[in-house]
């Protein structure tokens, strides 16, 4: 079997972490595992873990640290024989510490966007909340207007993504992620990314992979995977 290669992205919300682990998993075959988007599924399963995360991410708080490990862990645990990109997990130092005791990752993508560029981009940021889709106004907008792509269902905007609360969200997350970068930086896999443009930092992001991801990778999991 040929080497399996495990991945983080990390950075602040609307730094295009979905975004760009949607493309990665299209270009190279990873399973893309979004914390957000499991989070979502539980509540909706209303699952024992989804119904005690719920309050947190209503009030627009961290889901506590042990609920988050006790999620992700059997998930990412159950990927052994796939590729795969962890985008929304870990991140705390606590999470980082939990994960590094079940896997070793290959390389961890670190996005460093501008404060002004991140406020604008959620400013015009919509979701279908069902599914988590995620569009822009300007970069990718729906076909419809206001309506997802693919249900026809209306698209909400957070509360959280609008600018009063987005300066302190945003400040927060600096200090809970600097030592999550910090520890990675030390392992010696953490590989920065800094521009104002997704489209501009995805080609570095894209040749990077195809240096680190076995040529055969992608092939051997889509042909697993269908
Ligand atoms: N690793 C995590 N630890 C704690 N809480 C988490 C974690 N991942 C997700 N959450 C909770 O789930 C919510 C939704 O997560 P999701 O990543 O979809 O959106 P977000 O926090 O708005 O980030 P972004 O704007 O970067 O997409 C978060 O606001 C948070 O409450
Ligand atoms: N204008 C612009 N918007 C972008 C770019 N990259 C991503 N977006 C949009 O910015 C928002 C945040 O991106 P997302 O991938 O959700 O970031 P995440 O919060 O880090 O997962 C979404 O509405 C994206 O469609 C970009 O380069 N330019």
């Amino acid at each position: 079997m040929s080497k399996l290669f495990r991945a983080v992205i990390l950075g602040p919300p609307g730094s295009g972490k979905g975004t760009i682990s949607e493309r990665v998993a299209s270009s190279f075959g990873l399973k893309h595992l979004s914390s957000g988007d499991f989070l979502r599924e539980n509540i909706a399963a209303k699952t024992e873990a989804g119904v005690l995360a719920e309050t947190y991410i209503e009030n627009g708080a961290l889901v506590p640290d042990h609920v988050m490990t006790r999620l992700m862990l059997p998930r990412v645990e159950e990927m052994t024989r796939h590729s795969w990109l962890l985008d929304g997990f870990p991140r705390t130092l606590a999470q980082a510490k939990a994960l590094n005791s079940t896997c070793e990752l290959d390389i961890v993508i670190s996005l460093n966007i501008p404060l002004e560029t991140l406020k604008e981009r959620l400013r015009h940021r919509w979701i279908h909340p069902a599914s988590g889709r995620v569009y822009n106004m300007c970069f990718n907008p729906p076909r419809v207007q206001g309506m997802d792509d693919i249900s026809g269902e209306p698209l909400i905007q957070h509360e959280d993504d609008k600018p009063e609360a987005l300066v302190a969200r945003l400040r927060h997350y600096k200090d809970v992620a600097k030592p999550v970068i910090d520890l990675y930086r030390a392992k010696g896999i953490l590989h920065m990314f800094s521009d104002t443009e997704t489209d501009r930092i995805w080609p570095y992001i894209s040749s990077l992979l195809s240096t680190k991801i076995p040529t055969d990778l992608g092939d051997a999991q889509r042909a697993t995977t269908h």
